[in-house]
């Protein structure tokens, strides 16, 4: 095992291995601040998995940022993993999503890719001819596609594995009834299913389905997003004293632990230099949080939409 978490790794249900650390690359900040945190985050703190998505729009700044420092030979483009997602507008046509992505990060195949929500938006473009991501009438409510149907846009995600584009397959924001379905109409297991995970929301239903099935989890806002609020759960606090580290590392390695890949972001450049220290968690410590997390689940992602797929712990 590597001293750094940014070097541990997991197998995916292909044969691939993924690093369990990847970088968050939803962004708040102006485009130079993004780029240099990722480059602090390939380059000093060994990051070698970018989580990045369509709707996220920094996938070129992320295209940038692979082509500057391959062409400085600093990295192989092959070295790193890269997953994006194919966003709910796109659902019937995720080829010409992924098409929009590779274009953006300037390559010709990602590692991985996910169907972002198991939700069917209105297919929209607006006056420029790009697609409006979240549709809405003039009420303001989302406008869905009533033939849309997250079956059918997995089964075009496979068809882009077969034709080469996508290493390999996955799904993101499903529950275990959703896993159930597209599994038994298609025969095929995804990869990884990538949700809200952490110490206040463990997911235990869907971990020890996933577990079961062999589909790696992915834990997006380990650190309850803006503000990161799951820092100061106070058995957080506590474990970060008794193993000497930061409250950041202990959510890390909560999930390390679990072999669920953990998807942190920032944009502090000191704190991305450091890295997340590996340390070798206790059994008691992990199962001290997942108890936590089970009396007391809270999401902190509340997208509408989530609303419409039966999303629980919603307040
Ligand atoms: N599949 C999906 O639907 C979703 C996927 N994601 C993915 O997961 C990634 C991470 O989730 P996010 O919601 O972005 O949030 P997060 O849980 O990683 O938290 C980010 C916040 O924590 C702060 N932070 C980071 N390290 C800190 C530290 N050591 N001390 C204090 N504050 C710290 C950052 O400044 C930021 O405000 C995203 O960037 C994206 O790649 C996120 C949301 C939904
Ligand atoms: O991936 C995602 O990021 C945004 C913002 O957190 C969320 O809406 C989406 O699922």
């Amino acid at each position: 095992m590597s001293t750094t978490a940014s070097g541990v790794t997991v197998k995916l249900n292909t044969g691939a291995e993924i690093p369990l650390l990847g970088f968050g690359t939803v962004s708040e900040h102006d485009t130079e601040t993004f780029k240099l945190a990722l480059k602090a985050a390939i380059l000093d703190a060994g990051y070698k998995h970018i989580d990045t998505a369509w709707y996220y729009n920094t996938e070129e700044l992320i295209g940038d940022v692979l082509e500057e420092l391959s062409l400085s030979n600093k990295i192989k483009k092959d070295e790193i993993f890269i997953t994006t997602k194919v966003w709910p507008c796109f659902w019937n046509d995720p080829e010409t999503s992924l098409n929009l992505s590779l274009k953006n990060l300037k390559l010709e195949k990602v590692d991985l890719l996910l169907q972002h929500w198991p939700v069917c938006f209105a297919k929209i473009d607006d006056s420029n001819g790009n697609r409006i991501p979240v549709p809405k009438d003039s009420n303001n409510n989302i406008l869905y596609d009533k033939d849309g149907d997250y079956l059918i846009t997995y089964k075009k995600l496979l068809k882009l594995k077969d034709s080469g584009k996508a290493k390999a397959v996955g799904v993101s924001n499903y529950t275990v009834q959703m896993l159930e379905r597209i599994i038994k109409e298609t025969g095929v297991i995804p990869a990884c299913n990538q949700v809200e995970l952490h110490p206040h929301l463990p997911q235990l239903e869907l971990y020890n389905y996933c577990s079961e099935k062999g589909i790696i989890l992915e834990a997006y806002s380990p650190f309850g997003s803006s503000g990161a609020p799951n820092l100061k759960i106070p058995l957080i606090i506590e474990l970060a004293k008794k193993y000497n580290v930061s409250s950041a590392d202990i959510i890390v390695n909560y999930c390390i632990a679990k072999k669920i890949v953990v998807l942190p972001r920032s944009s502090n450049i000191e704190r991305i230099k450091k890295g997340y220290a590996l340390i070798n968690m206790e059994k008691s410590d992990v199962d001290a949080l997942d108890n936590y997390g089970s009396k007391n689940p809270k999401r902190y992602i509340k997208d509408s939409w989530g609303d419409n797929i039966g999303f629980d712990h919603w307040n």
